[in-house]
């Protein structure tokens, strides 16, 4: 494996190996891009087969999140850290301690919060040890749970994306089908439902779809790999990544993609596919943005109305990608792409003037 030619090839800036030997901790640090600010970015606790795969997550992630962090127009830059661990089995206060202490040495350049596997008891403990860490609960001066957030977020993405295919934004009448019924979904399902939207859902664990059935009776439930041929406007992913695949690209009979999963597209070319067949995916780090934009808020002292005002646009910053994609034949993920790239040469040119 041929770190520093990964690093290099997309650009990132720092890979840091933090290892601790009483708590067990194995952690990674991968700063991608400081050009607007400190990096921002999640810890995921994740048992990898390979120290390999490892690496190759987080820095994956992190530059993700250059790109989250550009596109909402917050001054972030992106990070991603990474312990190396059972979430189930490996926790303790020791651990998260000594994460904290490591992730204090970055004295602010990379600040953290929740991810897969790890949740805000977690960062409470490691709280005692950092001042940057952040997704934490109300009355640690947090935002509280950010997936009701980001699933405010991701409606107003859906919303977005149903004015640039159809015309209009009103979701009532529309078929929605929702992947994934967990903390983001069971909260989308909510606006849609709320809307007047028609709701199909699917998902492994019957607790969650039981959740659902029970609160709003008129969503249909579908089996898992019945939701991506289902006859629908709207094919949310709320569940996994790479699910436009080769696999499943000729199912979907939607004429929006539009979720809150991370890394929808298993390889880019997807998304040129999914434009032939004249479906429009709306760019997954845009329309998930909502729980970074609370992350980025509570890091200047939380104001609920203040983020939920930025969440909302959302919505906005769609209609902006759509507008270039169209103008310049390019497709809505490229051209957020382009957004961001532009966004960085500008402000990272403005942040060097000497004053
Ligand atoms: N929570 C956030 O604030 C946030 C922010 C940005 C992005 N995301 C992304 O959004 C997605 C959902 O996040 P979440 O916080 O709701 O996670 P979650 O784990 O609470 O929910 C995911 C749901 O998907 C279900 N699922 C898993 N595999 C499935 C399959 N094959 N078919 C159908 N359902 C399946 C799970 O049972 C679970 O109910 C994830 O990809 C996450 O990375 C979340």
């Amino acid at each position: 494996m041929k770190i520093f030619e990964m690093m290099e090839k997309e650009g990132h800036e720092q890979l840091v190996f933090n290892q601790e030997k009483i708590s067990g901790l194995k952690a990674l640090v991968a700063i991608h891009d400081t050009t607007l600010g400190p990096a921002l970015g999640g810890c995921r606790m994740w048992n990898y087969d390979t120290e390999e795969e490892a690496i190759t997550d987080v820095l994956r992630l992190s530059k993700g999140m250059t790109y989250k962090s550009g596109a909402t127009g917050t001054d972030y830059g992106g990070g991603k850290s990474l312990i190396w661990g059972d979430p189930q089995k490996d926790k303790s206060e020791a651990l998260f301690r000594a994460f904290g202490r490591y992730i204090d040495v970055f004295k602010g350049r990379f600040m953290t919060g929740t991810d897969v596997g790890t949740t805000f008891h977690d960062f409470i403990i490691a709280r005692k040890e950092t001042q940057y860490v952040g997704a934490l609960p109300e009355e640690y001066g947090g935002g509280g749970n950010s997936s009701i957030i980001t699933a405010f977020g991701t409606w107003r993405g859906i919303k977005a994306a149903c004015k640039e295919s159809f015309g209009t934004d009103d979701l009532s009448g529309r078929t929605v089908a929702v992947q994934g019924l967990g903390k983001v979904g069971y909260f989308l399902v909510k606006h849609l439902i709320e809307e007047g939207a028609k709701v199909i859902g699917t998902d492994i664990v019957d607790a969650h779809i039981d959740k659902v059935k029970s609160d709003f009776p008129q969503v249909e439930i579908v089996k898992p790999d019945e939701i991506y041929s289902v006859e629908c406007d709207v094919f949310s992913p709320n569940a996994l990544g790479a699910i436009v695949n080769d696999e499943n690209i000729d199912k979907f009979k939607c004429k929006v993609i539009a979720g809150a999963a991370n890394n929808q597209l298993a390889e880019s070319r997807h998304g040129k596919v999914l434009a032939d067949k004249g479906i429009l995916f709306a760019p997954d780090f845009v329309v998930n943005a909502g729980g970074l934009i609370q992350v980025a808020d509570e890091l200047e002292g939380y104001n609920k109305g203040r983020a939920y005002n930025k969440a909302s646009t959302i919505y906005d910053m769609l209609i902006q990608i759509f507008d270039i994609a169209r103008e310049e034949n390019i497709i809505p993920n490229e051209a957020a792409v382009k957004l961001v790239d532009q966004r960085l040469e500008t402000i990272g040119r403005i942040s060097r003037t000497y004053k």
